[in-house]
């Protein structure tokens, strides 16, 4: 049975000051749920913050980026060994923001999937098509080539370790969230191709959530559906009540 996963992407919001308040209301209000695992992935200024006040609970913390290199002259980057040590549970790798704005490809999300393995991180792994790619049928290939290329070299246990999240890029902050039988759809084929990759076994272990425009109104529809493991929420996630709504479908 997977475990499903809520994951609260900040993206670029929150200071560290309002970091700590809304972790004060959240752990005021969160009752532990059982069922599922909460993260929260907060900007690197607000982790240390973060993993301080959350210490002793049972919500995860998540980074947004980080670099493949173990250290060196890459100014302006974050290693993952630090953010080991700050606490950090989780790092979303290869969102579509960082492939469409800064450069991002599915040779670094490869590199960078493994250098957080590495340190003993869990990859939050993005992959998703385009509106464009979807007009023009490419919704599968895209899909295949991102997770194909993204899981390449790692062994089946590292594998079955990965989070994917599948966020049609159409989907993101936009309001037009995929039907729950698309998503479905999608993420059972991507479901395949990891099966291809590494074996049944951790094709039925491994997670897969949906992202773009989930909401509390629309979360529990998603998290009936059998191939749909989670969810990745970015807007929602900034207001405590509409998180916790969502991390109690
Ligand atoms: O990482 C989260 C996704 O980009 C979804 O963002 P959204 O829920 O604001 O559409």
């Amino acid at each position: 049975m997977r475990k499903p996963i809520i994951a609260g992407n900040w993206k670029m919001h929150k200071t560290s000051s309002e970091t700590k308040e809304f972790i004060l209301e959240l752990l005021n209000n969160f009752s532990e749920l059982e069922n599922v695992e909460v993260v929260i992935c907060p900007p690197f200024t607000s982790l240390e913050t973060a993993a301080n006040l959350l210490k002793g609970s049972n919500i995860k913390l998540g980074a947004q980026n980080v670099h493949y290199e173990k250290s060196g002259a890459f100014t302006g980057e974050v290693a993952p060994d630090m953010l080991k040590d700050l606490g950090v549970d989780y790092c979303i790798i290869g969102h579509s923001e960082r492939r469409q704005y800064f450069g991002e490809t599915d040779e670094t999300v490869n590199k960078k999937v493994k250098a957080v393995l590495e340190v003993g991180i869990i990859p939050i792994m993005c992959v998703g098509e385009t509106l464009s790619e979807r007009e023009n049928g490419e919704t599968e290939s895209v899909c295949k080539t991102q997770v194909t290329e993204g899981l390449k070299g790692l062994t089946a246990e590292e594998i079955k370790k990965v989070v994917i999240a599948y966020e049609p890029v159409w989907a993101i902050g936009t309001g037009k969230s995929a039907t729950k039988e698309d998503a479905d759809e999608t993420i059972g084929y991507i479901r395949k191709v990891v099966e291809e990759i590494a074996g049944k076994e951790v094709a039925d272990a491994i997670r897969i959530q949906y992202g773009g425009s989930v909401k509390p109104e629309n979360i529990t529809s998603y998290m009936e559906m059998p191939q749909i493991d989670g969810a990745l929420v970015g807007g929602a996630s900034l207001q405590v009540k509409s998180f916790l709504e969502i991390a109690k479908f």
